[in-house]
């Protein structure tokens, strides 16, 4: 079996805070899969993206009912003329999700994107925002209406305000619909947003849920139209997102996998991104990192995750993916 492959790329617009990408890449005996929580993840909530990897790299996913999945373009906190760009060079996405709320930016900057997106998109596109639980109650119940008013109608506003609690008093006070995302992936008990009402939309990703299997359980249990989202990875990981996307009983809204694009290099010879704004549903095994995916990478870093890797392994187990 070859070793774990580490990579790691620059960032090509900075998202989420960060500049760069990187993770490794594990080879298993359905395929590979990928093990790259952000640096901001301990490892005891890394266990679940370690379960994700082995999952892909040891159990074939679960048999797809689809074999395309609709797609957003990711839209992070630029400036219009290239949020325009990304929309006219998105391979066709006919829904668009606009980061807002970021650091240091204006309402004003939010409205000029998404009015540039609304231009670009044309009137049948759907637009939803994603603020990452960066408002308050009052805030939110402020910007939703602007947001709203700018972007000429939101599908969705995702994760607007961090509490369970305001996130179900937003829903009631207001006329956007809300998908709950953190609330979900990071949360003790994520249950807790379809008990309170929470949300007309869930986000799920695979590596923080813990693999595809896991995501359709929970997909299950909260009962809620589900989007399947990135955790920004390579194309490795993003084939696991459209494993879950293309088992999924009902899909009816676009999903968050169309991410490759913003990083600077891939693992792929083909990444994995949309034509005719869907991307397609492959087994792992189907997949295969270029000879060159380690270059650049330096021997810290690699020793890095290597390190992580151990380290995380030995709190998961070696039932690790182990899938009845
Ligand atoms: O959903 C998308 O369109 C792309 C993925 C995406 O937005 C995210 C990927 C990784 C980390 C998150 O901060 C972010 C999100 O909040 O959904
Ligand atoms: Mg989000």
């Amino acid at each position: 079996m070859p070793a774990p492959l580490v990579y790691a790329t620059p960032l090509r617009t900075r998202f989420r805070g960060i500049d760069a990408r990187d993770g490794v890449l594990l080879r298993g005996d359905a395929g590979w899969g990928e093990f790259s929580p952000f640096w901001d993840y301990d490892d005891a909530e890394s266990a679940a993206w370690l379960r994700a990897a082995r999952e892909s790299a040891d159990h074939a996913w679960p048999t797809p009912v689809r074999d395309r999945v609709p797609v957003n373009v990711t839209i992070p906190a630029v400036g219009p003329e290239r949020a325009r760009e990304l929309v006219l060079g998105s391979g066709g996405c006919t829904t668009a999700k606009v980061k807002v709320a970021q650091t240091g930016q204006s309402v004003g900057e939010e409205v000029a994107r998404l009015e540039a997106v609304r231009d670009a998109l044309g009137p049948a596109g759907r637009i939803r925002v994603d603020a990452n639980a960066a408002w308050d109650l009052d805030e939110a119940l402020r910007r939703l209406p602007v947001l709203d008013r700018a972007a000429g109608g939101l599908e969705y506003a995702e994760q607007p305000v961090p509490e369970v609690a305001d996130l179900a008093a937003l829903r009631r006070r207001q006329h956007v619909p809300i998908a709950a995302d953190e609330s979900i992936r990071r949360a003790a008990d994520p249950l807790a947003v379809r008990r309170a009402e929470a949300a007309d939309v869930v986000v799920l990703k695979v590596q923080p849920l813990g693999g595809v299997r896991a995501c359709l359980e929970l997909a299950d249990a909260v009962g809620l139209p589900v989007v399947v989202s990135s955790a920004l990875e390579s194309s490795v990981g993003i084939a696991a997102g459209l494993a879950l996307a293309g088992a999924l009983p009902e899909l009816t809204h676009a999903c968050g996998l169309a991410t490759v694009h913003l990083l600077e290099r891939d693992v792929l010879d083909h990444p994995l991104l949309p034509t005719g704004g869907t991307m397609p549903v492959l087994r792992a095994d189907e997949l295969e990192p270029r000879g060159d995916a380690t270059e650049g990478v330096d021997a810290a870093t690699t020793q890095r995750w290597l390190a992580r890797l151990a380290r995380v392994e030995a709190l998961v187990g070696s039932d690790a993916g182990a899938h009845p």
